[in-house]
């Protein structure tokens, strides 16, 4: 009898895109694998902004509990929502290998352009002060739910396009809709943006955890996303703080890019590091080290105070 390993995961359409996406990894290398489907916090409460429910594990605490009882094996998130600093008890034992990680826009009208005076939807913070700092005549509104929803908005009139991630846009089949890919140097990515990260308890068989990492953990992607999640968790982000950063593997050097961004979009930092690629959170400390030297903790500072109000 062998075993199966339950991958416990949101409902959402995207997050059953990423659990399929990892049985069929596990499946690949022989391993037995059945999809558990857990309602979240993060998915019920839809009207309020991810930035007000506050950031920690809104889209992960019930995952965990259900690792813990057992309930599941592995949980799968997108790694860019997950916090930098797990609980206690937890880790992530794989980083799936990564989508293009930029953003687009999606929309039905192809003139849809950053030049124009467009309204966008998005509910990212990140991606508001961003525009605010190099497109200040674009406006934003607040779009929260899926994809799905997110869309269904749009065609409602609520704006001309939506500022996604590529990687959630092509996984939802919308890159017919997809009018421009956003640059990295301006919208430089979330944390972990277009991978799939695998979360276990501590407790589980490591035999097992051994198998599921072979299975599904991309070496290059998961040096990069150690360098990125080493930066965030040195600002204690969550996903919900306008940081950013972005790792590339060049050679055996790690070059990491990323910085912040005022809430008003007055104030932006972007910093380049680069470092062996034997000791990726050496450089991300090394980042935010940087970061705050050249004003970013000020930044910061006030960005969490902002936001806890
Ligand atoms: N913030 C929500 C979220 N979490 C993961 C993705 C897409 C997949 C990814 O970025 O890895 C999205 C949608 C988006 O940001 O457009």
């Amino acid at each position: 009898m062998s075993q199966v390993v339950k991958i416990g995961t949101r409902g959402s359409k995207l997050a059953l895109w990423q659990a399929y996406h990892v049985e069929e990894l596990l499946q690949k290398a022989g391993l037995k694998a059945e999809i558990v489907i857990i309602d979240t916090k993060g998915d019920q409460i839809l009207d309020v902004s991810i930035a007000k429910i506050g950031s920690k594990g809104v889209f992960t605490q019930e995952l965990e509990d259900q690792l813990l009882d057992g309930r599941i094996d592995i949980a799968v998130h997108s790694a860019k929502d997950m916090q930098s600093n797990l609980p206690e008890g937890f880790e992530i034992i794989a980083f799936t290998e990564r989508e293009k990680e930029n953003d687009v826009l999606v929309s039905h009208d192809k003139s849809v352009s950053l030049k124009k005076n467009v309204v966008l939807g998005t509910s990212s913070t990140r991606r508001v002060s961003t525009l605010k700092y190099f497109y200040p005549h674009v406006k934003t509104v607040e779009v929260r739910g899926n994809l799905q929803t997110r869309i269904r908005k749009m065609e409602e009139g609520l704006c001309d396009a939506l500022l996604l991630a590529y990687a959630g846009a092509h996984r939802m089949e919308y890159d017919h809709m997809i009018v421009a890919e956003l640059d990295l140097d301006e919208f430089t990515p979330a944390v972990g943006q277009g991978s799939v990260a695998i979360e276990v308890a501590e407790k589980l068989d490591p035999v097992l955890k051994t198998k599921i990492a072979a299975a599904c953990n991309h070496l290059e992607t998961s040096l990069r996303l150690r360098a990125e999640r080493a930066y965030l968790r040195v600002l204690e982000g969550g996903c919900s703080i306008p940081v950013f950063a972005l790792a590339n593997l060049v050679g055996d050097q790690l070059t990491l890019k990323g910085g912040i961004v005022s809430l008003d979009g007055k104030e932006r930092i972007s910093i380049l590091v680069e470092g062996n690629a034997g000791q990726p959170e050496k450089i991300g400390e090394e980042l935010a080290d940087r970061v705050f030297a050249a004003g970013g903790k000020v930044i910061l500072d006030q960005i969490k105070s902002t936001l806890n109000k």
